[in-house]
């Protein structure tokens, strides 16, 4: 079984609706519960901000800082992580500007980039935001498999990143009419390496989804059956050097085409993740909103197995508002399925009677206006 990875500490100041809160944890799973606006998914977001990036909100750094504070906030958290005991901090200064990314500190040695928590633990979500996945619009699958990448491929975010800023130069070069050709090949041939690159991560990770749930046993949630498609269909097995070739002709060859279009029309911006219920052998998008949200935790299930088993340690999963649309058998069924997993899963609800089948698996947290209290265990 994987080891675990798990908070015994977070704090927060001037952080969203928290002045100061403090949790003290004991490495079981967490359970927040306390009316609509308490700020239960507030901490959820304050605990993805120990992974890269822009936590599960996406969150604008200017909206993060307490309203009515003098500026800046701070998270610290101590963990038990892959590379054992941290203390971890990371947020904005009081006289910082806003608009810079967030600082992280490990041990107190500032870290090169938010990338570094990736080598202590791993965190992963599943929020009411993502219900609408599967019938939304392709740039939230893509960002929702880039992120299933990122936890097991932590360059995969530098390499999006970079693609996406040649891209915009390209673009702008054919807008403005600048058809240099030698700047053009440079700029395509950045984007020819960096698009197989993240083309071939997600073709692996589409891959190994597939092998585990073909062996994963009866549980609850449907399998979700995964396909990528709208860059190089079909042509993913063969050699990297072929496909980037052959990128690089099609850049080559539609510059005229991308300058009327004013945007790049070939590329791994254009994929999008196809998701199928294998059970009914139906589109996830023609499922029923419930059948959607059981293809999601399976999904997530699915991708929090994969991690443990390819690192040895299990993710810490966030798990907001996941019990209310599940009868009382399988809100009973994810439960084991979590613990199962052997990390340690922060979950929210508004009632606690939700949650009693975990019993003394859980630590109970009340929160009410901003403040947080320990409750008995079930
Ligand atoms: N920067 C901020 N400063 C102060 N308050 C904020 C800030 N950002 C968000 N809030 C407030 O935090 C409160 C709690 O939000 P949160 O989403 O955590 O609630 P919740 O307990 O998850 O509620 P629900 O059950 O409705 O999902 C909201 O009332 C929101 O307006």
């Amino acid at each position: 079984m994987a080891q675990k990875t798990s908070l015994s500490r977070l704090k927060l100041t001037d952080f969203r609706n928290y002045a100061h809160a403090a949790l003290a944890l004991d490495g079981r799973h967490v359970v927040l519960t306390g009316e609509n606006g308490a700020g239960k998914t507030n901490l959820l977001e304050a605990v993805s901000f120990l992974s890269p990036g822009r936590g599960l909100r996406r969150a604008v750094l200017a909206d993060v800082t307490r309203v009515g504070a003098p500026g800046g906030f701070t998270i610290f958290a101590d963990l038990d992580g892959m590379e054992g005991e941290v203390a971890v901090g990371t947020g904005i200064e009081p006289n910082e500007s806003e608009t810079v990314s967030r600082k992280l500190r490990i041990n107190g040695t500032p870290a090169k980039s938010t990338e570094e928590i990736s080598d202590h633990l791993s965190v992963l979500w599943l929020t009411p935001a993502m219900d609408g996945l599967f019938t939304g619009p392709s740039a939230d699958r893509r960002r929702f498999l880039d992120r299933l990448v990122l936890s097991l491929d932590h360059g995969h975010g530098r390499r999006a990143g970079d693609f996406e800023r040649a891209m915009r130069s390209r673009n702008r070069l054919l807008s403005e009419g600048r058809f240099d050709p030698a700047w053009l090949s440079a700029i395509e041939a950045q984007m020819a390496g960096l698009g197989i690159a993240m083309a071939a991560a997600r073709h692996e990770m589409l891959g190994l989804l597939r092998r585990l749930s073909a062996g994963s046993g009866d549980t609850p949630f449907p399998t979700p059956v995964l396909a990528l498609e709208g860059f190089l269909d079909g042509a993913m097995d063969r050699p990297a050097a072929d496909l980037e070739e052959e990128y690089l002709e099609m850049l080559r060859t539609s510059r005229g085409r991308d300058a009327s279009a004013g945007r790049t029309l070939d590329g791994p911006h254009r994929s999008d993740l196809l998701v199928r219920h294998r059970e009914k052998d139906m589109d996830a998008a023609r499922c029923s909103t419930g059948e959607q949200k059981a293809l999601l935790i399976g999904l997530v299930l699915a991708h929090a197995r994969l991690t443990a088993d390819m690192t040895g340690y299990a993710p810490i999963l966030l798990l907001d508002e996941i019990a209310a649309h599940l009868d009382e058998g399988r809100r009973a069924a994810l439960f084991d399925l979590v613990h199962g997993l052997g990390g340690q899963a922060f979950m929210t609800g508004t009632d606690r009677h939700m949650f009693s089948a975990l019993a003394d698996r859980a630590q109970f947290f009340t929160v009410a206006h901003g403040g947080i209290t320990a409750e008995p265990s079930a």
